[in-house]
C-alpha cells in the first residue's frame, strides 16, 4: 500500500523513498546506538517539500518533452543585455530593466532555468577549491567614517568587466586608513546591500548617506600592485580649481590650489590625477590635482582655442629697452638680446610651468640672496631699487655696470662702470658672462654675472631691476635670485598715482609726465608679464602707492634674510 503524506495528500511518495521509509526498522534494530540519525532521516524521507522536488525531478525527466527549453544559458543572455545599456542609465526604461536584471530572484530564477536546461541537476561533488580561486574570495572590509567624512576613494566602472571597482584610493583617507582596500578592487556590496547594476553616482550617494562603521564587500583587485607611493615637495606653477576642471572623477576629491603654493606630491599613481595635500595644512586626506603630463595637455588645448580667439596671454613682447638706454632710441632698434650657447635667445619657450620641486633654503649670515626686480618698463622698479638702497647703503648694493663707451675724465674705472674694450666685451658675451646687454649709440653696456657674485661675496644685499628676459640667466644655483614682480595697479589708480605726483617717462635726451597711453601700455604689459612668467616670481608687490610699495619692499627684504624660503632642488646647500 503506498503511504502518504500528512501535508501533501495529492504528493504520492515515490517507489525508492518508499523502500527506504520501509528498510528503516530493520535498520533500527542494526544499529540501536544510531537512533537519532535514523529518527532524523526518518523525517527527512517523510519531508513534503523533499517530496515535492522528487516529484518535480521526476516530471523534468519525463520523456514527453514537454519540458524543452529555448536555451539554456538564460544567465549570459541576461548579462549579455545588462553590457549593451548599462551606460544608457538617462533611459528611465533601462535604468528599470537593470534594476530588475540585477534582483537576486530574477538571477536566481534565470540561474535555475539554465540548470534545469542543462539537465544539470544530477548530485555532483563540488571540486576542492584550488588556491587561485581562494585568490578570487571576496573580502568584507569594514571602515569606520568619521561624519561627514568621504571615504577617500574614488570609484568606477570597469571598462574590462564592466563592475564597479575602486578607480583611486586617497592618500590619507579612511580607506587608505584601513590598508584594505587598493585600487582595483571590485566593489560589490556596502552594508550588505548589494550594488550590482547600481550607477557610480547612486553608489557615491549611498556611501556618503552612511557613518560609522561601514562595510564593503570587495573582491580583491588580480592586478599586481604598482603602487609607486612617492613623497616630492613642490611649487604650484599654475592655479586649480576642480569645480572649473570637467574631467576629474570626482569634485570633492580634488584639491584646488593657487599659483606659488607648496604642495606635497604623494602618489602619482594614476596618470591623470597625482594625489597631493598643501605643504602646512592639517595632515588629512590627500586630494587629486592634474598630473604634469594633464596639465600640460589641457593647456596646450586651451593655447589653441586661445590663438583661435585671437588672445595669447604668453605673447609678451621680447625685451625692448635696457637700462641706461631712452624709450624712443631703443624701440627702433630692438637690439636686446640674450645669449645662450651661443645662440641669442628668447626667454619665451614654449614650456608649459607645472610644478618645480622645491627644497628649503636656510638664510645664512653675509650670504645674501639677490633681490630682483621685475616689472613693465615705468612701473618704478629703479624708483624702488633707488630707496631699499637708500634705506640702508651699507647693506644693499647695486652692480656697476660694463661699457665700452670712453671714460669721461671725472669717472673712475670701477665705479660708475667697467671700462671695456669692443672686443674684450664682445668675448665676455659670446662666453655668456651678461645676463642683459645692448648697444646705445654704438657703445655695448651690460650687467656681467661677475659683478653681481663682486657684489654678493661683499657681504651686501645685490640689488638688480633688469628685465624678464635676464631671469633665464640668473635664476641659477649661483646666484639664487629673490625675485620680486612689481606690478601695476588698475589704470584708474594708475592715473591717480601717477598723474599728481609727476612721474616721469624718460625719453631720448629729456624726461617728462607719462601719456595716458604710456601707462595704458604700462597696465597691459604688467597683466601679460604677470600671466607669461607669473610662475617664476617669488613675491608680488602692487606699485600703487610709492610709499607703501616701498614699506613692504623693505619689509619682504629684511624677511629673506630671516626666514627660511622655498627654493628649486639644487640650490637650499
Ligand atoms: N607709486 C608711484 N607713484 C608715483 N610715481 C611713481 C611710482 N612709482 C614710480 N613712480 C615714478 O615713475 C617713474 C618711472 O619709474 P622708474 O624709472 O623707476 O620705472 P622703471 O620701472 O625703472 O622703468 P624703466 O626701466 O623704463 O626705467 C619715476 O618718475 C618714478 O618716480
Amino acid at each position: 500500500m503506498p503511504i502518504t503524506l500528512p501535508l501533501t495528500s495529492n504528493v504520492r511518495i515515490d517507489t525508492d523513498t518508499q523502500k527506504l521509509l520501509v528498510a528503516l526498522p530493520s535498520l533500527e534494530s542494526r544499529l540501536p546506538n544510531k537512533e537519532p540519525e535514523i529518527a532524523f532521516l526518518r523525517r527527512f524521507l517523510r519531508n513534503r517539500y523533499l517530496h515535492l522536488m522528487i516529484h518535480m525531478y521526476h516530471k523534468l525527466r519525463g520523456r514527453d518533452g514537454r519540458f524543452e527549453p529555448l536555451s539554456d544559458f538564460a544567465v549570459a543572455q541576461a548579462a549579455d543585455v545588462y553590457c549593451t545599456v548599462r551606460f544608457k542609465t538617462e533611459d528611465p526604461a533601462v535604468r528599470e530593466l537593470l534594476k530588475i536584471l540585477s534582483q537576486p530572484h530574477v538571477q536566481a530564477c534565470l540561474y535555475t532555468h539554465d540548470k534545469i536546461a542543462c539537465g544539470d541537476y544530477e548530485p555532483h561533488i563540488d571540486p576542492i577549491p584550488v588556491e587561485e580561486e581562494e585568490e578570487c574570495a571576496a573580502k568584507i572590509v569594514s571602515i569606520i567614517k568619521k561624519h561627514n567624512e568621504p571615504l577617500g576613494a574614488t570609484i568606477q566602472i570597469s571598462g574590462e568587466t564592466g563592475c564597479m571597482e575602486i578607480a583611486r584610493v586617497l592618500h590619507g583617507g579612511a580607506a587608505d586608513r584601513s590598508g584594505l582596500i587598493s585600487a582595483g578592487d571590485e566593489l560589490h556590496a556596502i552594508n550588505g546591500i548589494e550594488i550590482f547594476g547600481m550607477s557610480p553616482d547612486e553608489v557615491v550617494d549611498m556611501l556618503s548617506k552612511t557613518s560609522g562603521s561601514v562595510t564593503l564587500k570587495l573582491v580583491p583587485s588580480q592586478r599586481a600592485s604598482r603602487s609607486r607611493k612617492c613623497e616630492m615637495i613642490v611649487k604650484a606653477l599654475f592655479t586649480f580649481d576642480p569645480a572649473q576642471d570637467e574631467n576629474i572623477p570626482c569634485k570633492e576629491a580634488g584639491l584646488a590650489f593657487h599659483q606659488g603654493e607648496i604642495l606635497h606630491i604623494v602618489n602619482q599613481d594614476d596618470t591623470i590625477w597625482w594625489q597631493a595635500f598643501k605643504h602646512l595644512d592639517p595632515p588629512k586626506r590627500a586630494g587629486l590635482i592634474p598630473s604634469r603630463h594633464y596639465h600640460e595637455r589641457q593647456e596646450v588645448l586651451r593655447r589653441a582655442k586661445a590663438k583661435e580667439g585671437r588672445y595669447m596671454p604668453r605673447s609678451i613682447s621680447p625685451c625692448r629697452y635696457s637700462p641706461k638706454i631712452p624709450r624712443q632710441r631703443r624701440l627702433r632698434k630692438t637690439m636686446y638680446h640674450i645669449v645662450q650657447n651661443g645662440v641669442f635667445t628668447d626667454f619665451d619657450t614654449d614650456e608649459i610651468p607645472a610644478y618645480e620641486e622645491v627644497e628649503l633654503y636656510m638664510p645664512k649670515p653675509k650670504q645674501y640672496r639677490p633681490i630682483v626686480l621685475i616689472g613693465p618698463s615705468g612701473i618704478g622698479r629703479n624708483e624702488l631699487k633707488r630707496r631699499l638702497r637708500a634705506s640702508n647703503p651699507l647693506h644693499f648694493d647695486e652692480v656697476v655696470p660694463y661699457t665700452t663707451r670712453e671714460r669721461k675724465p671725472f669717472e673712475e674705472d670701477g665705479k660708475e662702470y667697467h671700462f671695456l674694450t669692443r672686443e674684450e666685451m664682445e668675448e665676455q658675451i659670446i662666453s655668456q658672462r651678461f645676463v642683459e646687454y645692448g648697444e646705445y649709440r654704438g657703445h655695448l653696456y651690460g650687467t656681467s654675472i661677475d659683478s653681481i657674485k663682486e657684489v654678493m661675496a661683499s657681504g651686501k644685499v645685490c640689488l638688480l631691476a633688469p628685465h624678464t628676459q635676464a631671469l633665464k640667466f640668473l635664476r641659477t644655483y649661483e646666484v639664487r635670485p629673490y625675485v620680486i614682480f612689481i606690478k601695476a595697479p588698475s589704470l584708474e589708480k594708475l592715473k591717480e598715482s601717477r598723474m599728481p605726483a609727476r612721474a616721469r617717462a624718460t625719453e631720448a635726451e629729456s624726461i617728462r609726465p607719462f601719456t595716458v597711453e604710456e601707462l595704458e601700455e604700462i597696465a597691459d604689459a604688467s597683466k601679460k608679464m604677470e600671466d607669461r612668467y607669473g610662475h617664476i616670481f617669488d613675491y608680488t608687490i602692487v606699485n600703487d602707492s610709492l610709499t607703501d610699495a616701498t614699506t613692504e619692499l623693505l619689509m619682504v627684504a629684511s624677511k629673506i634674510e630671516k626666514e627660511p624660503q622655498w627654493v628649486p632642488v639644487g640650490w637650499g646647500q
